[in-house]
């Protein structure tokens, strides 16, 4: 944990519970570990749906990193953070004619992941530029719901239609200047990315002459639990490379640029969420910590049945009479719904009222999932700075903000 207890404390008195806290250090870190883990031949895209708080996204830019958006508001906030045209591509799925102007019109290459959406790209941008994303059949992630590729998922244009792309494009006139796909979220070990990557290169030998990049997407997975291992890069490297030298060796284009596009990797562990115990009970056997976790602030272990370490910091001013818990609980929210358990079953000896807990791992798709569900208020976030000042980066919502769309 890269705060102290102290710290938390303070943070939790000074911006209010809960909150979100990054380390810009792990953020800059995990942004020059990938710069370096594919050594200059895949260029690093950060996917902002993992985090989108713009203080963030300036850091990520200022270590030279570029960004995938997929839809007009994330194109919206990147150009707050910012990024300029030529430093975004758009993956969009199944999104309206007025979402693709957007894009066109300020000059952002937009990636289509169906026939129906490069026809409608062909009619707003005839003559334009575009990429398109295949399913290269083989999927990965951590849930079924988080796979993008391979059978049973929406996502990319299955390459048994390549010939109809093909005729679109020509009908249209539209220069492919890229190919990308996405296989899932969430691998730690090399082998899908690489059966996907063979595949999508053979697809592209076949049919695609002249392109300016590949693109193979993000899913590089964070160890959440323990006793997980990190994805071992050289590994992926030493599988990955001679692939694409390979490739390169018999492609027309051997300028061509390689690509991925992280978001967990980069997000995920420069961030904590902090959040206080109200209550402690036992209710038929079962101990339960009742935090202000509910899963509208992180929805993951709801969704997911994602694991989360979590750790308790003492130190609370404890009520008269406070239960002191037993060692194995469930830390639950407080939203009004069963299914609101940020961690079951876990080893927490003595919780007490006013402690703290903090959930690891929760920079990437945390803040981003949040909602207002109950009329709860999204909480604020801010960054503990390389010098070790503490910043509000957002602040949280506020009762008004709930009735300001009426
Ligand atoms: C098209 C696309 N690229 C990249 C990502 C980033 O995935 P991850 O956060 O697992 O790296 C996603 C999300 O899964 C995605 O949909
Ligand atoms: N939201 C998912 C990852 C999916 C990313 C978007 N394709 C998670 O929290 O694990």
């Amino acid at each position: 944990m890269f705060l102290k207890n102290e710290e938390a404390f303070e943070i939790v008195r000074e911006f209010g519970s809960p909150v979100y806290v990054y380390s810009e250090d792990i953020l800059r870190q995990r942004c020059r570990e990938l710069l370096d883990a594919f050594e200059g031949r895949l260029s690093p895209s950060f996917s902002v749906k993992a985090n989108s708080n713009l203080s963030l996204l300036r850091i990520i830019r200022e270590e030279g990193i570029g960004v995938d958006a997929m839809s007009h508001g994330e194109i919206f906030l990147l150009e707050h953070a910012g990024f300029s045209s030529d430093e975004i591509f758009y993956i969009g799925n199944n999104v309206s004619a007025d979402e693709l102007r957007y894009c066109i019109d300020r000059g952002i290459l937009v990636s289509a992941d169906s026939l129906s959406q490069l026809e409608a790209l062909g009619r707003i941008n005839r003559g334009g530029r575009v990429a398109l994303r295949f399913n290269p059949g083989v999927g990965a992630g951590h849930c079924e719901k988080v796979v993008t590729a391979g059978h049973k998922t929406k996502f990319g244009i299955d390459p048994r239609f390549c010939a109809q792309a093909k005729e679109l494009l020509a009908r249209y006139d539209m220069k492919l200047v890229g190919i990308n796909q996405h296989i899932g979220s969430l691998f730690l070990e090399p082998e899908p990315y690489v059966e996907a990557a063979e595949n999508l290169l053979a697809l592209v030998l076949e049919n695609f002459p002249g392109l300016d990049f590949i693109d193979f997407g993000g899913g590089f997975g964070v160890p959440y639990r323990q006793d997980e291992k990190r994805l071992d890069f050289a590994a992926l490297r030493g599988q990955l490379f001679p692939v694409l030298d390979s490739f390169v060796e018999r492609y027309d284009n051997k300028y061509v640029h390689f690509k991925c596009e992280p978001g967990r990797y980069l997000a995920a562990e420069c961030g904590l969420l902090l959040g206080t115990v109200h209550a402690v009970k036992e209710n038929y056997g079962e101990t339960y910590v009742g935090t202000d976790i509910g899963f509208n602030v992180l929805m993951r272990p709801v969704l997911y049945d994602s694991y989360h370490e979590v750790r308790l910091l003492k130190g609370g001013e404890h009520g008269d009479g406070a239960e002191e818990s037993a060692s194995t609980v469930t830390v639950v929210g407080n939203i009004c719904e069963s299914g609101d358990i940020l961690a079951a079953e876990r080893r927490l000896d003595g919780v007490r009222e006013n402690d703290l807990i903090a959930v690891e791992n929760s920079g990437a798709y945390g803040y981003s999932m949040a909602s207002n569900y109950n009329c709860r208020l999204r909480p604020a976030e801010v960054l503990k700075t390389s010098q070790g000042e503490i910043k509000l980066i957002r602040a949280a919502d506020t009762l008004e903000s709930l009735i300001e769309n009426f």
